[in-house]
């Protein structure tokens, strides 16, 4: 509450009870596409974590925070879990996911309406393991608009429920806000009833430095297509601001793993990477609301996803 606030004593009562704070943790977790990063920036109302079309580019641990009337609702949004490559990569990213969902309150379990496969199969019987037994895990059932024939999700949704019983079965499309709006009601009552964790504005704890590297990652995807290995990375070497935090230098490197990457990156004359640099820092400039120098270089470090060393100075832990 500011100071100027007209209400001698926020305590008091008025005639209309003040419902409690409410504020709880809540994990995002699904197969790589699923539409994980799409429902939380949905949720969130702005997009702080990357989306693509491509599988598996969601790497990092996101916080977002969107407070509703009297609830504060804190996502993490977890990175895909990986079942495809079995690299040292791959284990960190597993235990990331299981470390993240031991301290949330609810855990939203995205599948798409009607599909259940094996990839499916693997994250759920992640969530009925040892320690996540009782979290209450809600099914989102999305993409409900790209479902045909909707009178075959009844029977699907049945089948649903004798995999396990989830808190909630909730069929929705992430692209809908009316879809979004309705789930903020019913994760409510999953939150617990204590004081909020941040600023009713706040919308992410992470670093302007890591929504940078972000946002290079999200140019580079988008714009090299399906051509790139998503273990591709970028790391920040250099952070200079100037003029009170008006203007930023940044220097940014992209590793690869082969010369035929780097080669993909940089594109005819240049092309390519330029147009990176040029779309990353444009949006730079609009989040920060500041002046953005990129510089951006490509690096081939072979063989570092395989590498538990590597991992750790690039922050994966
Ligand atoms: N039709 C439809 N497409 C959706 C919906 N939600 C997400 N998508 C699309 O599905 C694709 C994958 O979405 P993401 O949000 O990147 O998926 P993700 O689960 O975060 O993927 P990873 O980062 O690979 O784990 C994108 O092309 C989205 O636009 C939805 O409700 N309906």
């Amino acid at each position: 509450m500011d100071a100027s606030s007209p209400s001698p004593d926020p305590g008091a009562t008025s005639g209309v009870s003040n419902p409690a704070q409410r504020c709880g943790l809540i994990a995002i977790v699904g197969r790589p596409n699923v539409g994980k990063s799409t429902l939380m920036n949905a949720l969130v109302g702005q997009k702080i974590s990357i989306t693509s079309n491509k599988a598996q580019t969601t790497r990092h641990r996101i916080t977002g925070v969107r407070t509703v009337e009297e609830a504060q609702f804190v996502f993490v949004d977890t990175p895909g879990f990986q079942t495809k490559h079995s690299a040292a990569l791959n284990r960190s990213l597993n235990r990331a996911v299981v470390g993240t969902l031991s301290d949330v309150d609810v855990v939203l379990f995205l599948v798409e309406a009607g599909r259940f496969g094996m990839d499916d199969a693997k994250v759920l019987a992640l969530l009925q393991g040892e320690g996540l037994k009782h979290k209450p895990v809600v099914l989102i059932a999305n993409k409900l608009d790209a479902v045909q024939r909707r009178t075959d999700l009844l029977p699907w949704l049945k089948g649903m429920q004798d995999r396990h019983t989830f808190a909630e079965y909730v069929p929705m499309s992430a692209h809908k806000m009316a879809d979004v709006d309705r789930l903020f009601a019913i994760l409510k009552p999953y939150l617990p009833e204590q004081p909020w964790y941040y600023d009713e504005d706040m919308l992410t704890d992470r670093s302007e430095k890591f929504l940078a590297s972000e946002i290079i990652r999200e140019k580079l995807f988008r714009l090299t297509g399906d051509e790139l290995p998503y273990t591709s990375t970028v790391v920040i070497d250099k952070w200079e601001e100037e003029e009170g935090g008006q203007r930023r230098r940044i220097s940014a490197s992209i590793v690869v793993e082969r010369d035929a990457h780097k080669g993909m990156i940089i594109g005819d004359k240049g092309e390519r990477l330029k147009r990176i640099g040029s779309e990353a820092r444009q949006e730079m400039e609009r989040l920060m609301e500041a002046k953005v120098f990129l510089e951006l270089w490509v690096k081939v470090r072979s063989g570092w996803a395989d590498s538990e060393e590597h991992l750790r100075s690039y922050g994966y832990e």
